[in-house]
């Protein structure tokens, strides 16, 4: 750490600060910067590697550009603490992604620097098009466009589907493409290949000449008329008529490659092409956790760390002497190898989450069977139904959120053609400290309105083993959805023999007169421990593990509003058409009426702090599954209270 104090940093609190410095005080700036975001990372949390490496991009954007007149956005955003810190949230950036601090990505609502909302990634070209093409019709002729795009989101549809689109409107726009080789994991594919070569090529310095030839030819000309865009375009062109360049060919400008880490030439090339019109590719190089060597050297890991030393490197890691749950992913990665193991149909497939799925472990041990197709949620999901048509049983592990990007690839490719394709969604409920872009709440909703789908969730990890199990049985020949959440299972000996689960059926997992508790996947334990609280309250709950919302289990539902006045039905998902929605379904065909309350999560947007907080928040932890039943029951707690005094006044008068 080079630097205890922060004496430039001191002085910016909004990018017009900082446009107050001399260019050459900007590397000092940068080195600041990256000291505090490692200061404050280390002791706060957050993702950290990817902020290391647009620090002098953060810089020199702000300082070249008229920021927030220019409009900036940044693709995923968790590469923006940097910007963040420029842009007025120094102060209070040490509440980075907790209850009530700020957030973790930009949020429209938290600054005017932040023009668009991110979190999930491969949008910005299109929001920043869109933004272009505004600013074209109130005729706002000089504002800059910009989007920060990594070589990992750029590997999505839709971010082709933008650069297709920009290429073919003269909007104001500069894409810039943040290379640095890694996704989270490293990154894949034959675009990966083919921006390393462009890197190699050397491109840039011809390219640089150039575009000082085409400003000096622009200050002679003085308008940017379309004549002239396409003098430029062709002038550049005619350099790269050897080399086919992809992003030309789209009809961008093609800058690049360039050091991504050179402060005084990225800010001198990004003040030279904001005279230059027209849809423009700069292409940076970077590393990724540059100005930390552990991040550096372990790229993956340090995407995300935790807490840790900065002056050893050392990440703080739980204490290891007593025994703890393993997370779902890990159950879920070990599990997979061993069904791979001895059913050779079976493959596996991650959109980018290779580590963040644990399919990392099966990639290591099978290879061939194990597919990162990188941040392609879409072409995940039809990659998978293809595999299923010739007999493969496909386990796609997307995170619940993500998923939503895949919508009529599910439909249209897996549903309507029957293809039995296993989803596993990891991260479904709520998330945490990642916040609204990436709560898996909507699952259980959208997956339970298709046709022909099983729909399930585990409350423990012997049933993730055992759901996962089951789906690869012959018969099982329906699209099958097991959801499980972020983070460690319940269960510390969970490697168990497996059991077949019979599909469409829950069970009991303990029984009681007064009310049912209906529980869906991991808020089970929430609602046994629950069961546990309400004990000391005189009052004896049923608690239904449901295990499937679809086929959604109709005798254990007759036998509950035959037996039960008072029902809760408690999952970690949206309370709009999950499984209280299921339930009050059934009441209201069967005609059966009980006293019923829903919880999960309300129909509102939740934000981000630590998923306690957020369960406490919308009321389904076991203090809010107790409040509830205690309302539900007033009347008989009151009842029962009274009897009990009353029993003890008797008593002694004996
Ligand atoms: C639609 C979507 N899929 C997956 C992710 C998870 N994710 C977040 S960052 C990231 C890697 C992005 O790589 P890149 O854009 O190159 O940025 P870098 O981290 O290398 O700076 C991934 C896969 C996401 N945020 N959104
Ligand atoms: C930015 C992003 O989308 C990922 O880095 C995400 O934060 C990973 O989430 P997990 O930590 O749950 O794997
Ligand atoms: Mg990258």
């Amino acid at each position: 750490m080079k630097h205890v104090d922060f004496p430039l940093l001191d002085q910016i609190e909004y990018p017009a600060d900082l446009r107050k410095m001399q260019l050459a005080q900007l590397p000092q700036v940068c080195d600041e910067l990256r000291s505090f975001i490692i200061e404050s990372v280390s002791k706060n949390g957050g993702h950290f590697g990817a902020s290391l490496g647009t620090v002098e991009l953060a810089v020199a954007l702000h300082y070249a550009m008229d920021t927030p007149y220019d409009q900036l956005v940044w693709d995923v955003g968790h590469q923006a603490y940097g910007h963040k810190i420029l842009t007025g949230r120094r102060a209070v950036f040490h509440t980075n992604r907790k209850y009530d601090g700020i957030s973790g990505f930009p949020r429209r609502e938290e600054s005017v620097y932040d023009t668009f909302g991110t979190g999930h990634s491969s949008t910005s070209v299109s929001a920043i098009l869109g933004m272009a093409a505004a600013a074209r019709q109130k005729g706002e002729t000089s504002k800059q466009h910009i989007a920060v795009i990594g070589d990992g989101a750029m590997t999505a549809g839709q971010a082709f589907e933008a650069l297709n689109h920009a290429g073919s409107m003269d909007f104001n726009l500069t894409i810039i493409l943040n290379d640095n080789c890694m996704s989270i994991d490293p990154a894949v594919g034959a675009l990966k290949e083919y921006l390393t070569q462009l890197a190699l090529s050397g491109t840039y310095n011809k390219i640089r000449k150039n575009v000082g030839q085409t400003m000096d030819r622009l200050q002679e000309v003085g308008k940017h008329s379309k004549r002239l865009i396409n003098h430029v375009k062709s002038g550049i062109k005619s350099m790269l008529a050897d080399q086919a360049n992809f992003f030309e060919a789209l009809n961008l400008c093609y800058f690049g490659a360039v050091d991504g880490h050179d402060v005084l030439k990225l800010t001198g090339l990004l003040q030279d092409l904001k005279g230059i019109p027209g849809p423009k590719l700069l292409h940076v190089v970077t590393t990724k956790g540059k100005g930390y060597e552990p991040a550096e050297k372990e790229q993956t890991l340090w995407h995300f760390p935790g807490l840790f030393d900065k002056v050893t490197g050392t990440i703080h890691k739980p204490a290891a002497n007593t025994p703890t749950p393993p997370k779902y992913q890990d159950v879920f990665g070990h599990t997979m190898i061993e069904l791979a193991s001895s059913n050779a149909n079976i493959a596996a497939v991650t959109p980018a989450m290779l580590s963040g799925s644990s399919l990392k472990l099966m990639m290591e041990k099978m290879p061939d069977r194990t597919f990162d197709v990188g941040i392609c949620e879409q072409h995940a999901v039809t990659f998978s139904a293809g595999m299923a048509v010739h007999g493969m049983k496909v386990y796609c592990n997307i995170y619940s959120s993500f998923m939503q990007r895949g919508y009529d690839q599910l439909i249209h490719d897996v549903v309507l053609q029957k293809l039995p394709v296993v989803f596993c969604l990891d991260r479904g409920g709520l998330v945490g400290e990642d916040g609204a872009t990436h709560h898996g709440i909507f699952d259980i909703a959208y997956c339970r309105c298709l046709p022909g789908v099983i729909v399930s969730a585990p409350i423990n990890e012997i049933e993730l083993r055992n759901l996962m199990y089951t789906a690869q049985l012959p018969g099982s020949d329906q699209p099958f959805f097991i959801r499980y959440p972020r983070g460690q299972g319940a269960t510390i000996d969970w490697q168990q023999p497996f059991e077949q689960i019979k599909i469409g059926t829950g069970r009991l997992i303990r029984d009681g007169a007064d009310i049912a508790i209906l529980s869906f996947g991991h808020p089970g334990n929430f609602a046994d421990q629950a069961c546990d609280d309400l004990q000391a309250h005189g009052i004896a709950a049923a608690l239904f593990d449901m295990r499937f919302v679809k086929p959604i289990d109709q005798n254990l539902l007759h036998h509950v509003f035959q037996n039960y006045q008072h029902i809760i039905t408690v999952e970690d998902g949206s309370i709009v058409g999950g499984l209280g929605s299921a339930v009050v379904e059934f009441m209201s065909r069967f005609g059966y009426y009980a006293d019923i309350r829903i919880l999960g999560v309300p129909d509102r947007i939740v934000e981000h702090g630590s998923v306690q907080q957020l369960y406490r928040e919308c009321g389904y932890d076991a203090r809010g599954i107790v409040d509830t039943v205690l309302e539900m029951l007033h009347e008989k707690v009151l009842t029962r209270k009274l009897l009990r005094y009353e029993s003890i006044q008797y008593s002694g008068q004996l």
